[in-house]
């Protein structure tokens, strides 16, 4: 019985040293390794002080130098974007216009460029922006971008300046009820 046993391991031990030596003798290591294209050569980027890096340091993808960074503009307490969303929200229309509580809706208003070029103190502020005249005297405070960038366009079309800046936001919603009228060209 264990002679019948041992026959039988000596013949697994023969096939399977068999099998690895015929696997090994036909593939060298190289062979495993997939064919090179030449066409996927690393980017130059992945040489030299790069290598190694990603994003790769002349990235876009790379937070910006200390001489180019942003500057930061420090709003005062109570006047941020959700404040602002609140006052948008809670005041009383006419006060947002900036007009009196019997004026006609903006749609009724016409404003010509003599009339928008009135308003361009810190104190009573239009703006044009898309063909609508907004009163941004109460949003001012509240810019992002600062007072100083949202001044350029007090009392003049602004919407080349808006949206070379932030084409992406919705004037339209956030000054929705800070409306006047409407710009007439002529
Ligand atoms: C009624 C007119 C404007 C409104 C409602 C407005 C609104 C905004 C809003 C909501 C942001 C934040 C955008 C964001 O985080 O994605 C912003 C940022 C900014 N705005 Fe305006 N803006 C107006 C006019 C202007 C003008 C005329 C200028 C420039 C002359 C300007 C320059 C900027 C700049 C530079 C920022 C960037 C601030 C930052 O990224 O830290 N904005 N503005």
């Amino acid at each position: 019985m264990t002679s019948r046993l041992d026959e039988l391991n000596k013949k697994l031990q023969t096939n399977t040293s068999q099998g690895l030596a015929s696997r090994n003798s036909s593939s060298s290591p190289s062979s495993l390794r997939p064919p090179v294209n030449p066409s996927l050569r690393p980017p130059p980027s992945a040489s030299g002080a790069n290598r190694g890096l990603f994003p790769p340091l002349n990235s876009v993808q790379r937070a910006s130098s200390a001489s180019q960074a942003r500057k930061k503009v420090h709003l005062k307490p109570g006047h941020s974007p959700l404040d602002w969303a609140r006052i948008n929200r809670t005041e009383p229309q006419y006060k947002l216009r900036g007009v009196a509580p019997n004026t006609p809706p903006p749609q009724y208003v016409r404003i010509d460029k003599d009339e928008l070029k009135k308003h361009r103190t810190r104190d009573d502020c239009w703006t044009c922006i898309n063909g609508k005249v907004f009163n941004i005297t109460p949003y001012v405070d509240f810019h992002p971008g600062g007072v100083d960038e949202i001044m350029k366009c007090a009392g003049r079309d602004g919407t080349a300046l808006f949206n070379k800046y932030h084409s992406w936001v919705n004037a339209d919603r956030m000054l929705e009820n800070c409306i006047v009228g409407v710009f007439t060209k002529d």
